[in-house]
């Protein structure tokens, strides 16, 4: 671990930019020697709905596809869409051989069910890590596409050089997509990896006594300004990875003032988002290079 443990005051920011700059440049060099080889990579993008967030993710996406020379082909379903039409949607990209990854945009809209349309992803093709396979190569540590925040989170540790190694390490949230998957990263046996993790949920009444414990405490709530500074061991490491959305608005699980109490935190914005698109993209050089037997 850095000297964060040491110093309390203002903490030192721990930026995701440089993290996902150095992600997409290796990508990017990969999608050169695949395109040379005579492969196009091919991301496919889903949305249903109108959600504005969800449609501005999906175009960041886009337009990151493009400049890494990826084609990305895109199906916009209504609203009004059903379980069956998700799913057509899903199988359809799963039989085109020129697509190497699928990616559904969540939350779908309330009748719709995301775990189910997962199932439909062929575990192949699923660039978000989300398939139950998938999960369950994370799980028992075998190779596989792992849940974009998670593999950006602890890429951002590692980049600043935050060791997790033997360290105590509390996840506030237990949800599919960051709490659990994070969990079962972080205790693997790897050198940027290793660590002593307790997951704990806000449903637990005495959760900040789980937090004020943690060496390295993620965010992963959903809740938003839930962690405050007194849920901070000084000098701690705290890192921001559950958000709510307000329309476009975004809203952090951790207030600012625990900068007061942190060793280091990421910050606000440019924090764990752009490493999640940059592991999108890994995760779909992955799925390339699975198809093409590389
Ligand atoms: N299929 C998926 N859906 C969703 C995922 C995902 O990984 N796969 N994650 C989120 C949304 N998301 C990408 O899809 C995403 C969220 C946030 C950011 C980001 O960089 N945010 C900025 C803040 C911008 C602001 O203030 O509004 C930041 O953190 O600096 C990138 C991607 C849910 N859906």
């Amino acid at each position: 671990m850095s000297s964060s443990m040491d110093s309390v005051g203002v903490a030192r920011l721990l930026p995701g930019g440089p993290v996902a700059d150095r992600v997409l440049g290796e990508v990017a060099a990969e999608v050169v020697a695949l395109r040379a080889a005579g492969v196009t990579p091919s991301l496919a993008t889903v949305l249903v709905g109108d959600d504005d967030a969800s449609a501005g993710y999906i175009r960041i996406k886009q337009r990151q596809a493009a400049e890494l020379g990826f084609v990305s082909p895109h199906v916009r379903l209504p609203a009004s869409a059903s379980q069956v039409d998700l799913h057509r949607v899903i199988e359809d990209f799963n039989a085109d051989r020129g697509v190497h990854g699928v990616l559904v945009q969540h939350p779908v809209p309330g009748g719709l069910d995301y775990g189910r349309a997962l199932q439909v992803l062929d575990p192949d093709k699923d660039v978000d890590g989300m398939h139950p396979v998938n999960l369950g190569r994370l799980a028992l540590g075998l190779p596989g596409p792992v849940p974009c925040t998670p593999a950006g989170i602890e890429a951002l540790l590692a980049f600043h050089g935050v060791s997790v190694a033997g360290r105590e390490v509390v996840v506030l949230g237990r949800g599919a997509t960051l709490g659990r998957p994070l969990a079962m990263l972080l205790a693997q046996k790897r050198s940027t990896t290793n660590a002593a993790v307790t997951v704990v949920h806000t449903g637990v009444a005495d959760w900040p006594r789980f937090a004020r414990r943690a060496e390295v405490l993620v965010a992963a709530a959903g809740v938003p300004g839930i962690v405050r500074p007194e849920h901070v061991r000084p000098g701690a490491v705290v890192v921001g990875g559950g958000v709510r959305y307000a329309g476009r608005r975004l809203l952090p699980d951790v207030d600012p003032s625990c900068a007061r109490v942190a060793g280091a935190i990421t910050p606000r914005v440019g924090g764990v988002g752009p490493t999640t698109v940059a592991m999108l993209f890994r995760n779909a050089v992955g799925a390339v290079r699975r198809a093409v037997g590389g």
